[in-house]
């Protein structure tokens, strides 16, 4: 272990350059992996392999106790029956190499035969027993991983979700969940590899002490080709992760029917095509990097072994030679070798798929570290059910790469059951604080509070429970239209006539009627037995899933106080629109009280107080009657004069002309 390793060589292909801005290989700075850097020491690894060994022991004991006990019993059983295997074939060597006629040096044999014979058998039926339990350890270990993996990045905040350095690890951590699986597996080979070397390096030195330096010998070359090319390996497979990554969406593209009409008018699939080409090439100029440096670092250290294995025999021959060792023994010595180097063999691709696996596991165990620290804090101060305000006091946020921020010290006043709007220009800011108010992300300077209390210390269960969220980018479940719903209240259970009420709300009755199986349709393309929807008839799906929410008590009784509403009615034809808006508005009839945001400049008239964002600033409030009667004219009012003309609303002041450059 002299070097630390390589990555990726050669120049960013265009593909990634023109797709991706730039390489999909992540750089870990190979410092802060000592496991991975050339630094480590051998006992280190062993240690950092040892404390993987016993989180998969953990893990498995918890997942299914028989099956673990079954399988280390049957592989120390195994261990045990390969050293006896070895004594007979001593005994049975002895007894055919001595002196006398032939009848009865087989019969003095045969026990000795009839043992080698026994144990093979017994060895099949362990290892069958071995490979039984193996294979119900391994799933269960890989459920329960993957559960635990999920759990915590599902659990962790939006920011860290959104942080690229934290994805990286993400992206790791899930190989590691894949990893702990098969270290199952790998580590009884491991077992199975290394009774087999313990029980041939116990009966060389039985036979002669001079022979097991020699057996040491011939495995430590191997060993350090496997550890040098793990390593190898784990570097490579980490950095490309995202590449792989940005492949699969690739390849998803050309298939999936989310991107199928523009791929076909616009011809898009020769263009995406080529560049996943580009970027398997790429990938598999990678791999053949790697198979090269492991054929040179094989053959190195099969060229060693070999030479300790010819240092190993030379030495039996001249112990024979010198009488220091009887024939017989000399013989059980070459079959011990040869078992012993099989098993060493066996031992050194185990060990070197177990080293790479556990370097995968540990990424896994870093982000239940990490995991932990960008974690969605559980408890805190309890909210009040219905607010009298809400403050938003100072804010500001600026998104990670970013220069400029995308909130700028906004202070407002929400009052309970009202309807505001948020309005502004694209980029303005009003989604960013939007997700603020619904705790998705926390204010980087200022405080938001509930009738005095800091969203920021209080309990954000409660808080997300008191909160409903029709985003702009709202989630098509691809689920049944049931299980749409559902989902706005999912940890509670809800009855059809409550899916119904949510149905009415939306005007969604004339969309059910048309699915095939009502209710149970499954809307989503691509799955069987699915059917899509139209923009506008997802927008009612989401209205409804949202009014279940705003009407179903979660586990503790509490309904939603506030409702976020971002561009809900986009895709809309005017007719639903301007009703939706009317629903919308209604809403406020439940106590609950309503964030609008819209470019529908016609909609937000009618709210009780609007918002008016410029570049995270707020610059106007107030009531749609004050903001267009103010002088010198309001952004607002000249962008509703603006709308106003283009549909001839007659909204018109008398003196006025519409405007045609500003925009809100
Ligand atoms: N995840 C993100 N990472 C980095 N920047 C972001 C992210 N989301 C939004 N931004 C930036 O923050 C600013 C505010 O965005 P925001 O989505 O809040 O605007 P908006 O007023 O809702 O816009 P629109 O009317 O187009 O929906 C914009 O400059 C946007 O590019």
């Amino acid at each position: 272990m002299t070097s630390a390793p390589k990555t990726s060589t050669g120049p960013v292909p265009d593909s990634e350059q023109l797709l991706f801005g730039g390489p999909m290989r992540y750089d870990y700075g190979w410092a802060k992996h000592e496991m991975a850097s050339g630094k480590v020491t051998f006992s280190a690894v062993a240690r950092q392999m040892l404390h993987f060994l016993r989180l998969a022991g953990r893990m498995a004991w918890q997942a299914d106790r028989a099956a673990l006990l079954t399988l280390v019993g049957a592989e120390i059983l195994r261990g045990l029956a390969a050293a006896f295997a070895l004594i007979a074939t001593n005994h049975a060597l002895a007894a055919l190499l001595a002196p006398g006629h032939v009848a009865d040096v087989l019969r003095a044999a045969l026990p000795a035969i009839v043992a080698v014979g026994v144990i093979a058998g017994l060895s099949s039926v362990l290892s069958a027993a071995s490979g039984w339990a193996g294979g119900r350890l391994e799933p269960a270990v890989f459920r329960r991983a993957t559960i635990e993996f999920l759990t915590i990045v599902s659990r962790s905040e939006l920011e860290a979700i959104e942080d690229p350095a934290f994805l990286a690890e993400v992206d790791s951590a899930r190989w590691g969940a894949m990893s702990l699986q098969s270290i199952i597996g790998q580590a009884t080979s491991v077992l199975t590899a290394a009774f087999g070397l313990v029980s041939a390096a116990g009966v060389l030195s039985v036979l002669h002490p001079a022979l097991l330096p020699m057996l040491v010998l011939i495995t430590a070359p191997r060993g350090w080709g496997a550890v040098r090319t793990a390593r190898r390996h784990y570097a490579s497979t980490r950095a490309w992760l995202q590449h792989s990554r940005a492949s699969t969406a690739l390849a998803d593209m050309l298939i999936r029917p989310y991107s199928a009409a523009e791929l076909r008018v616009h011809a898009c699939g020769p263009f995406i095509l080529h560049h996943y080409e580009q970027m398997a090439r790429a990938a598999e100029q990678e791999q053949a990097r790697l198979a090269g440096a492991r054929a040179r670092t094989d053959l190195l250290s099969a060229a060693l072994a070999g030479a300790a294995t010819v240092g190993a025999f030379a030495l039996l021959g001249s112990l024979v030679m010198n009488g220091a060792i009887p024939l017989a023994a000399a013989g059980t010595a070459v079959v011990a070798i040869r078992t012993g180097s099989a098993s060493i063999g066996g031992l050194v691709s185990q060990i070197n798929r177990l080293y790479e696996e556990s370097l995968f596991v540990r990424d896994l165990d870093q982000l239940r570290r990490e995991g932990h620290r960008r974690a969605i804090p559980t408890g805190g101060t309890p909210l009040p059910e219905r607010p009298e305000t809400i403050t938003v006091e100072d804010v500001s946020f600026t998104y990670d790469g970013r220069d400029t921020p995308a909130l700028d010290n906004v202070t407002l006043t929400i009052p309970r059951g009202k309807v505001i709007a948020l309005v502004g220009a694209n980029g303005s800011g009003k989604s960013t604080l939007a997700n603020i108010l619904c705790g998705v992300y926390q204010p980087h300077h200022g405080r938001v509070r509930w009738d005095g209390i800091d969203t920021a210390t209080a309990d954000r269960d409660q808080l997300f429970s008191s909160v409903a969220l029709l985003a702009q980018n709202f989630q098509r479940w691809s689920f049944t239209l049931r299980a749409n719903l559902l989902l706005g209240r999912p940890e509670v259970p809800c009855d059809q006539q409550q899916l119904e009420t949510a149905a009415d709300y939306a005007d969604l009755h004339p969309v059910i009627e048309e699915l095939p199986r009502s209710w149970d349709t499954l809307i989503a393309k691509g799955f069987e037995g699915g059917v899509g929807l139209s923009g506008g008839q997802w927008q009612k799906v989401a209205l409804a899933r949202t009014h279940l929410r705003l009407t179903t008590p979660d586990a503790h009784g509490r309904l939603p106080a506030l409702v976020v509403v971002d561009e809900p009615t986009s895709a809309m034809d005017p007719e639903t629109e301007v009703e939706a808006f009317e629903q919308i508005r209604q809403l406020t009839t439940l106590g609950v009280t309503v964030i609008l945001i819209t470019h529908r400049l016609g909609a937000t008239a009618k709210a009780d107080r609007i918002f008016v964002l410029d570049h995270g600033r707020l610059m106007e409030q107030g009531t749609h009657t004050e903001l267009m009667a103010q002088e010198p004219a309001t952004r607002y009012r000249e962008s509703y004069l603006l709308q106003a003309a283009q549909y001839d609303l007659g909204d018109r002041l008398p003196h006025q002309t519409a405007p045609t450059t500003t925009n809100v």
